[in-house]
């Protein structure tokens, strides 16, 4: 178990992290959320004794990492995966870390087996992919079969079959009954790893809840329709009561109501739908919107402003309602500006 309590850093004038309180549950993997420059790598940082913290606290299994007198064994991380050594073995890279952290010999060969790097132990890992350097990082934090994990943006410039890979070990360690903590800035990536999240914005807590509770208050659920009576099905559903937004490509999205209902009144007047979709909005969406007012470095047209509409073009996809990771109920844009408040409940997680 991890647990911070009023963890704050400062440099200089800029807080990077902000009072965080929260704790990282064994059992589960928790998600790390926030946008660039958030404060995710200080707050990791300090919780691997590396920074030291301009006020508050951090424990690891209620001890500070200093205290700890073989760290190796209760935590391993993966920062930095490029800051190996390229001229060392991979086995020697491994057999140094073991060696001076009175760790048996014997899982080396035990990590390099996990991480599938057991070919190529003998190789200098210089000559190592982006990938090969990942899974050598990952083997380094297994070594001392450490009962917390921490990986920081471990999927970074990965192909499929590595984030696949990624995304099934940190499962299995949580379902070892490990406290897997990963970072990343991905919040589709992490809809299909985690099963907390923890969400921060410029150093502050904006979110501490199961994805589960994520998922269903934030997607936003609508139905699509497309017709070519566009102007009578427009008078139809106004005069029924829905608010019409007509979209860039010419369809039409209504908001609290169901499918079959629109089609029903559509039928009853006689008009053609050659679209009738119950659609989701995106988690993507719904992140960029919880952390819209803590992004540092906005692409311009691309940050859905809070409540607001979304900028054409942004990386939002709609998925049809009734795919995997997607369940939910109808969500409330006017109730946006206090999701953070929403969010912070630290008991509301599944967590152990
Ligand atoms: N050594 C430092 N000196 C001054 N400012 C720093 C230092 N380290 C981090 N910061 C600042 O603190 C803030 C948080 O940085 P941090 O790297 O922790 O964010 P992050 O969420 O990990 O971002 P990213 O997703 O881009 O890696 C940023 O504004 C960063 O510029």
């Amino acid at each position: 178990m991890i647990e911070l309590q009023g963890l704050t850093k400062r440099y200089g004038d800029k807080t990077a992290v902000d009072h965080l309180t929260f704790t990282v549950r064994p059992g589960v993997v928790t998600g790390f959320l926030g946008p660039n420059g958030a404060g995710k790598s200080t707050t990791m940082r300090m919780m691997l004794g590396l920074d030291s913290p301009s006020g508050g606290d951090v424990r690891i299994d209620g001890r500070h990492y200093a205290q700890l007198s073989e760290p190796l064994k209760h935590i391993g991380a993966l920062l930095d995966a490029k800051s190996i050594h390229g001229g060392r073995t991979a086995y020697n890279h491994l057999l140094c870390i073991a060696q001076s952290n009175r760790i048996p010999r014997h899982r080396v060969d035990e990590v390099l087996e996990t991480v599938g790097l057991t070919a190529v132990a003998r190789k200098r890992s210089k000559g190592f992919s982006l990938g090969m350097g990942q899974r050598l990082g990952i083997a380094a934090a297994l070594l001392g079969d450490p009962e917390i994990l921490m990986f920081d943006e471990p999927v970074n410039g990965l192909d499929p079959e590595g984030i696949h890979w990624i995304r099934n070990l940190m499962k299995g360690l949580a379902a070892q009954g490990r406290t897997v903590f990963v970072s990343s800035h991905l919040m589709s990536e992490m809809a299909l790893t985690a099963e907390h999240l923890i969400v921060i914005g410029r150093g502050r807590l904006l979110a501490d809840t199961s994805m589960a509770d994520f998922i269903e208050r934030n997607s936003r659920s609508y139905v699509r329709l497309r017709t070519p009576q566009p102007e009578r099905l427009k008078d139809v559903l106004s005069a029924a009561g829905h608010t019409v937004v007509t979209t860039g490509d010419g369809a039409f999205e209504v908001t609290g109501v169901e499918a079959a209902q629109l089609g029903e009144l559509a039928a009853q007047h006689q008009l053609v739908l050659h679209e009738l979709s119950p659609m989701r909005a995106s988690l993507e969406e719904a992140f960029m919107q919880l952390t819209a007012e803590s992004v540092e470095y906005h692409a311009h047209g691309t940050v859905a402003p809070v409540g607001g509409p979304v900028a054409a073009g942004a990386h939002l996809a709609p998925v049809p309602q009734g795919q995997p990771g997607q369940p939910g109920q109808p969500g409330q844009p006017e109730q946006q500006p206090q999701w953070g408040a929403q969010w912070r409940n630290p008991g509301s997680g599944k967590g152990r």
